[in-house]
């Protein structure tokens, strides 16, 4: 049904029932937008009994989705209505509703749910027809309702995502009717949760997705499959998108905006460009695997190919039970079934391995195993689940057949044993070189831990040998077409063309596998406390000055920047680094920010002992003026003639008449220029600059050599002065001398109204 033909049915100013399901926001919510258009809104959510006590949902979904709702109803407060929640099943909600308020209108999200949900929308279309309400569903991402063929999906898909979000109502004008108040466990009759999950709702979702784009994901490709970095590396926005805190539109707005940001950035992480990108094509298989299930909801069920109907007859309890609980003797399946136990999330690679281990080494039927890890995952969304289930399943046919080895997989994704050891602590002594295969260590008769359930090697080789026969048959080669043309994904066939069109092989080379680095587990930082996604406390260096603490909140508070401390806390144990801690903020607590005049920015800090003291270019009293320096009081002199040099390169006497003396990284190792670049401090002084940048009165921004003056993009108000020319390194000296900054620097100062800097240094130490 279109848009205008039910708002022709809607009565203006009718009630608009809005119904919540998988859609917790008021952001980019369509039906709620439209909704509010045409009058009094009743947002509505209903605990339905049957969704409750399905074998997939449990207490870890229960206790998000409160939080979830809790934050739901505070925005719908802020606009007027609050949230009324009723618990019963879904027709008769809607019925005793429509006794409660008379004749209404109703919208909701499309949803591509489990076969329950799928039942109760066919009976609340039903009731909506048999009752006259119109009922209008709209879609919230790429899957498309009754769709013959996958031709021109991907141009759908575009049309629908990368469109830009849209806002939440300005205003909802609400319906006084009674609703029941947020169902408790004990209430709804669910188990409480026993794992250890994210904490739900809009907020922590928003700062998940900001810590992934501007942090987080910078290594995304090369860590999304190792448990060792898939945690923190991968976005972890899977609930937040299963519940709709944030819409899938939303997140690939952001990743586009930031893929924007960082690719006219020559400062950033090159890595950054190949790993958005990365991103971005998973949020297409959200929804490429949603539109199977859409398009063939018996998939939940019974195999998409109807070759394998009959493939896996039997049943293993003892197999299973071992399976579910960790106990395989296979370590890294083992530990994976124990983390998910314990934490409801598990990355790509190692959902995949613990299905492929359940149907190919232990051949049971896919559906048991694939019920108990949707129970498991938090993140359930029942139109990937069973795709993936089915497909790591070897069940689909258009795809490699691909049977995960446990133990290959164990060596390469976990090399030291780090994770098996962390989740399987039985095997925490033993030693690495049989930590992926303990039944072959000579201690393995002391372990409290199980032998191999099955001989992978011959598992596997059986598995494949069924698999390729069942493929051996006509039945296959058909349903193996009907499946590519309803569900097969058209881009290897796109790109394949393309190439063939401009000359190229129909298969690029392969390159070739490069060595991963493996983390330190105790180092990663944890996800969902308060070091990366849960809005950030600002750290607060001692003794700034207000207006500084005031302007630079936000980049005090920024993940990267509560990165860079840790990796400070880190370099200053086992390095020397300078300047010394204390003075690492000098320039901003000697020259507070309504006293900027002028700001010269230098690179990084002098790497020399007792060099560097927090101000660029300038020396403590007593240490010899460095070459850069000695080149500066050159030009000053031939600048200014009335101008001595002084004996020493302390310039806080400059810094406290208003120059700010800014290097671009502020700290450095002994004797390793630069290498402090990269962490974390070019965000934050870029943070500095803008502040500058933002201030009434006119600043002149002194910009010496190639890397200072790629500064001048962020001095965008025009009744700022730049002034740039070559660095005074020796290197250099030639192009900077007879730029005479100083003088020019004043004649702006004082053309602006400001008083001009008095250049002169005291001859022997600085006065403050
Ligand atoms: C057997 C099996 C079952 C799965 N069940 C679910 C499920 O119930 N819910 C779910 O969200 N994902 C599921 N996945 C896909 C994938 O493993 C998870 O989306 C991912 O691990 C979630 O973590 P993330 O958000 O940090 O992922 P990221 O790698 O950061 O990916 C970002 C988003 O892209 C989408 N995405 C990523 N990988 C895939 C994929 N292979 N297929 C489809 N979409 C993808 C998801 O929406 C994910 O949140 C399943 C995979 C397998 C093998």
């Amino acid at each position: 049904m279109t848009l205008s033909s039910v708002a022709a049915r809607a009565r203006p100013s009718a009630v608009q029932v809005v119904w919540f399901k998988k859609d917790l926001r008021v952001h980019d919510h369509s039906p709620l937008l439209e909704a509010a258009a045409r009058g009094p809104v009743l947002p509505l959510y209903v605990f339905e009994p049957e969704q409750l006590h399905h074998p997939e949902f449990g207490g870890h979904h229960f206790q998000y989705l409160q939080q979830c709702l809790a934050e739901l109803d505070e925005a719908l407060g802020t606009l007027g209505a609050p949230l009324i929640c009723r618990h019963g099943e879904a027709v008769q909600v809607l019925e005793a509703l429509h006794q409660d308020v008379g004749p209404f209108a109703l919208w909701a999200h499309e949803e591509t749910g489990n076969g329950v949900s799928d039942q109760r929308d066919r009976r609340v279309r039903a009731w909506c027809r048999a009752r006259g309400v119109p009922f209008t569903e709209l879609p919230q991402n790429g899957v498309v309702r009754r769709l013959i063929h996958r031709d021109g999906w991907a141009a759908t898909w575009e049309e629908r995502l990368g469109a830009p979000p849209g806002p939440p109502p300005s205003h909802l004008t609400p319906v006084p009717v009674r609703g029941t108040p947020l169902l408790r466990h004990q209430d709804a009759n669910v188990a409480p949760n026993t794992k250890t999950i994210p904490p739900g709702g809009r907020r922590v979702a928003e700062a998940t997705l900001a810590s992934f784009l501007t942090v987080r994901g910078v290594g995304y490709p090369a860590e999304m499959s190792s448990p060792l970095t898939a945690e923190a590396s991968c976005s972890r926005l899977s609930a937040p998108l299963a519940f709709g805190t944030l819409s899938l539109r939303e997140v690939v707005h952001a990743t586009r905006q930031r893929l924007a940001a960082v690719h006219g950035d020559r400062d950033a992480d090159p890595r950054w460009v190949r790993s958005l990108r990365a991103f971005e094509s998973r949020l297409h298989w959200h929804c490429h695997f949603m539109q199977r299930l859409e398009s063939e909801p018996r998939m939940e069920f019974e195999p998409l190919n109807r070759a394998f109907d009959d493939l896996r007859p039997g049943w293993d309890q003892l197999r299973y039970d071992r399976w579910a609980a960790g106990q395989t003797g296979y370590p890294l399946q083992d530990a994976c079934m124990r983390m998910l136990a314990a934490t409801g999330w598990l990355n790509f690679r190692m959902r995949a391995m613990t299905i492929s281990f359940a149907s190919h080494l232990l051949w049971l039927p896919w559906q048991r195993p694939g019920q108990y890890l949707a129970h498991q995952w938090l993140d359930n969304e029942p139109g990937i689940h069973w795709a993936q289930v089915q497909m790591q399943s070897g069940t689909v046919g258009i795809n490699r057949l691909r049977i995960y080895n446990p133990t290959r997989q164990a060596r390469a994704q976990d090399p030291t044993g780090a994770f098996i050891r962390r989740w399987v602590p039985e095997l925490r002594d033993v030693p690495t070189d049989f930590i992926h295969a303990p039944w072959v260590w000579s201690g393995a008769s002391r372990l409290t831990y199980p032998a191999p359930i099955v001989d992978a090697e011959q598992a596997m080789r059986a598995a494949k040998a069924q698999l390729m026969a069942a493929r051996d048959t006509p039945r296959f080669a058909a349903e193996a077409r009907r499946i590519y043309e309803l569900h097969g994904s058209r881009k290897k066939a796109e790109l394949r063309a393309e190439r063939v069109a401009r000359g190229l092989p129909a298969k690029p080379p392969r390159g070739g596998t490069r060595a991963r680095h493996v983390p330190d587990l105790d180092r990663q930082p944890g996800l969902f406390d308060a070091t990366v996604a849960a809005p950030l406390p600002a750290i607060r260096p001692a003794r700034l000055p207000g207006s500084w603490q005031t302007a630079l909140t936000d980049a005090f508070a920024a993940p990267s920047f509560h990165q860079l401390k840790n990796v400070l806390t880190a370099e200053r144990a086992a390095h020397t680094i300078f300047p010394p801690a204390p003075e690492v903020f000098a320039a901003l607590r000697l020259t507070p920010l309504e006293d900027v005049k002028v700001l010269i920015l230098g690179q990084d800090p002098y790497h020399g002992a007792g060099q560097a003291h927090g101000l660029s270019f300038s020396v403590p009293p007593g240490v010899r003026v460095p070459p850069s320096l000695q080149n500066i009081y050159r030009e000053l002199h031939q600048d200014l003639p009335d101008v001595s040099p002084p004996r020493h390169g302390d310039l806080r006497r400059w810094a406290a008449q208003g120059v700010l003396l800014l290097n671009a990284v502020l700290t450095v190792r002994q004797g390793q220029p630069n290498s402090h670049a990269g962490h974390g401090w070019e965000a934050f002084t870029d943070a500095v600059i803008r502040a500058v940048n933002a201030k009434p009165e006119r600043v002149v921004f002194v910009l010496w050599g190639a890397y200072a003056r790629k500064k001048a993009r962020l001095v965008t108000a025009p009744h700022h002065h730049i002034i740039e020319s070559a660095h005074p390194s020796p290197l250099s000296a030639a192009q900077f001398l007879g730029t005479r900054p100083f003088s020019r620097a004043n004649a702006a100062l004082l053309e602006a109204g400001r008083s001009p800097i008095d250049w002169q240094l005291t001859p022997d130490a600085a006065v403050r």
